[in-house]
């Protein structure tokens, strides 16, 4: 891609040009033949000389940050010098080594690369100038929040416009020599435009026989051919009618593009045709190519510690030629070229700035946490999503960031203290079981689940072979677990919330409209709502392969590095309407599951509802949370607490907890009592379960339990 490409801000792309596939069949067509044209932009020659040994062929070029033409490896090469992994990034490096030895063993198939590949520069804080907190009407450009309290010290940034000028103003130099490159370039490739389009009519009338070296299967690929061949393939699947060979049908066809595409990128057949069988062809082979090229590089304004405008000015001092990343966001910054490693300037070593794909921005935008809310990012690590989250919430309220992974989790610990989140607590637990049983009842609850990664396959080609059948069973069955956990930690009686984001960074149907469509079976107390992303990006599947999802889930957004020009991503907002029924499991469903949950260490069972959203008890008094769910634990008040819960618990079930609870038991041959003192033969009871349980414990014990008391008791005494 030129530099005109480089510089586009995120945003959707011009649409997929005939024109443009043909022009360059023309071109490969020309190459092989004879020698390149001179005319031939940049860009193009750029690709042919690659494709002369290959696709992944480097050529020297100037270092970018985040050029998007030539191959992976060219970026590669690219951001290796100019772009120094940053100090927390677990994409590479140390940590990598440390996942080896990840005790939480139950992440085979989910790629480790795609679980962070959003955040693969994580660690850069917004800029303070701007509040991207989007509204619950949706607005997203509307995000300023006139109550902020820094307000006053970024006054002048109010108008978005205005700032996005002078920033711009301020790269001038770099920009316009960028500019100037890309005018050229640009001009370059019409004049190739106009000639390829005029040879287009005699080609249209070309029945040429795609399958005439088939018998050179086996043999070493012509990838010049090859990529002639796909684009030839793809413009008789657009009329077959009058381009196609007689003898040959649709299906002919596209097995024959099917494998050039496994050849040319280097795909398993069985991922290939998965991903291929999303868009038509001509849309399959633009998104086969997004995948060859990195996505922008981006960086978030940590406004926790600075605002947009200071943090791009100090960059720009330092060489860096960036601009906002477009009018959705306020606190992103996309970054073209550095002088200095991103990962590694005072001002990322303070947490101004965490590198961060801009897609990775939306699933906290959806969220849209509010100010002294308590939350729950599910699957958090390597953070950068918690800590946009802390930001949203100006270090109010409670961030729960939990992972499964404990190396993972220290990452995630990293930029939290990086960053300057003060409103954070990690834990480090499998979200399948331990919410909510740990804790429950949160405002919103963020679950960024582990994928495949098939949005992110540019950052990770490795996905391309290595995710296979087993993955698209065990990966999805896991994410239904957890939202399905995350849903029942949602309070849905919450005065400011009672969502639940669902988001992931890969394509595929199987672990997005599947997934969503499977809990809105398994939990009739959830509905679909507006992300509140606005138009950015592309509405979720409403059917799929003959399978017919909710009308409403198109108001789930998809996001696709061929139309957005960010990663793949898939952004799913959901609003509790109810306590989880105690007969909500879909058993059909699950049965379905069986195979998958063979092959994954699955730690939880679907029909064990725990719903930690606070429920009204007898006395029809909404539930205390202040220690239920995250509060200290008395053991005076546990017996009480414990007695509760298991009224709760029956009478989720739909039993009556008094007709259970005070049922006669035969062999102590107790009697029918009065409701009162049901009431407190139920906390004799647990008081009676913990005592059995604490004289269990040997006689060392006792003395210390003892011991203990006495101490804490004297302490409340003296207090
Ligand atoms: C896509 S990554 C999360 C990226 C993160 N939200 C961010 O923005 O930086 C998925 C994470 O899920 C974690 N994970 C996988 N299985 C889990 C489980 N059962 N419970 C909690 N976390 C899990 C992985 O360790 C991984 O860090």
């Amino acid at each position: 891609m030129g530099q005109g490409r480089r510089m586009k801000k995120q945003g959707p792309p011009a649409p997929l040009d005939e024109s443009k596939l043909s022009m360059l069949k023309k071109r490969k067509a020309g190459e092989a033949d004879s020698a390149p044209k001179a005319t031939a932009s940049a860009k193009k020659r750029r690709r042919s000389d690659a494709e002369e040994t290959g696709p992944k062929k480097v050529l020297p070029k100037k270092s970018k940050v985040n050029g998007t033409s030539g191959s992976t490896m060219q970026k590669k090469a690219v951001s290796g010098k100019k772009q120094p992994v940053p100090m927390d990034s677990d994409s590479d490096g140390a940590e990598d080594s440390e996942e080896d030895d990840d005790e939480f063993g139950d992440l085979d198939g989910v790629s480790e690369r795609s679980m962070d590949s959003e955040n693969q520069v994580e660690g850069l804080s917004d800029l303070e100038d701007e509040d991207d907190e989007p509204e619950e009407d949706g607005s997203i450009l509307d995000s300023d929040d006139e109550d902020h309290p820094r307000e006053a010290m970024f006054s002048d940034d109010e108008d978005m416009s205005d700032a996005e000028e002078k920033l711009t103003a301020a790269n001038m130099e770099g920009l316009s020599r960028k500019l100037d490159a890309a005018k050229q370039t640009e001009l370059e490739d019409a004049e190739q435009e106009l000639q390829e389009s005029a040879m287009q009519t005699n080609i249209a009338g070309d029945r040429s026989d795609l399958f005439a070296d088939e018998s050179q299967q086996g043999l070493a690929p012509d990838l010049q051919l090859l990529r002639q061949r796909i684009t030839d393939n793809i413009r008789v699947l657009g009329d077959l009618k009058s381009l196609g060979q007689p003898d040959k049908s649709r299906a002919d066809y596209l097995d024959l593009l099917l494998s050039d595409i496994c050849t040319y990128y280097g795909y398993t057949r069985f991922l290939a045709e998965k991903l291929f069988n999303l868009f038509t062809p001509m849309e399959a082979f633009a998104f086969f190519e997004a995948n060859e090229t990195p996505r922008p590089v981006v960086i978030r304004t940590n406004t926790l510690r600075t605002n947009r405008r200071s943090l791009a000015q100090a960059l720009i001092n330092r060489g860096v030629v960036l601009e906002p990343v477009g009018k959705w966001s306020k606190v992103g910054l996309q970054v073209f070229e550095s002088a200095v490693p991103l990962g590694a300037t005072p001002e990322y070593l303070t947490g101004h700035y965490i590198l961060q794909a801009a897609s990775s921005f939306l699933p906290v935008m959806a969220l849209a946490p509010q100010p002294n809310e308590r939350v729950l990012d599910m699957a958090a690590a390597p953070g950068g999503k918690t800590t946009y989250m802390s930001a949203l919430m100006r270090n109010t309220g409670c961030v729960i960031a939990n992972d499964a992974s404990k190396p993972r989790a220290k990452g995630l610990i990293g930029n939290i203290h990086r960053l300057g989140c003060k409103n954070t607590i990690v834990t480090n637990l499998d979200a399948r079981t331990a919410f909510p049983k740990a804790m429950g009842g949160f405002d919103r609850v963020l679950l960024d689940a582990p994928c495949t990664g098939t949005g992110v396959i540019a950052k990770d080609p490795g996905v391309k072979t290595s995710k296979n059948e087993r993955d698209f069973l065990a990966i999805p069955h896991m994410q239904r677990q957890l939202l399905l956990a995350a849903i029942d930690s949602v309070d849905h009686s919450s005065k400011t919330g009672g969502y639940v984001v669902y988001s992931t960074c890969s394509v595929t149907v199987e672990e997005n409209e599947a997934v969503v469509q499977y809990v809105l079976r398994k939990r009739p107390n959830v509905k679909l709502v507006d992300t509140g992303l606005g138009d950015f990006g592309s509405p979720g599947f409403t059917s799929y392969m003959g399978k017919k999802f909710d009308a409403k889930m198109a108001l789930t957004r998809r996001y696709f590095p061929h139309r957005e020009n960010v990663d793949g991503f898939y952004v799913c907002k959901l609003k509790k309407t109810g306590l989880t029924p105690a007969k909500s499991s879909d058993d059909a469903a699950i049965a379905t599951d069986h195979s998958a949950r063979r092959g994954s260490q699955t730690a939880s069972t679907d029909d064990e509802v725990i719903d930690k959203t606070p429920i009204a008890d007898e006395d029809g008094v909404a539930m205390d949370f202040e220690g239920g769910a995250f509060g200290p634990f008395e053991e005076d008040e546990d017996a009480d607490r414990i007695a509760r819960a298991k009224r709760n618990r029956l009478r989720r079930k739909g039993l009556n907890p008094k007709a259970v609870l005070n049922k006669p038991k035969k062999n102590k041959g107790e009697s029918f009592k009065s409701s009162e003192s049901k009431e407190s033969s139920q906390q004799q009871d647990a008081k009676a379960e913990t005592s059995k349980k604490s004289s269990a414990h040997g006689q060392d014990d006792k003395k210390k339990a003892t011991k203990g008391d006495k101490e804490r008791k004297s302490k409340k005494a003296s207090k």
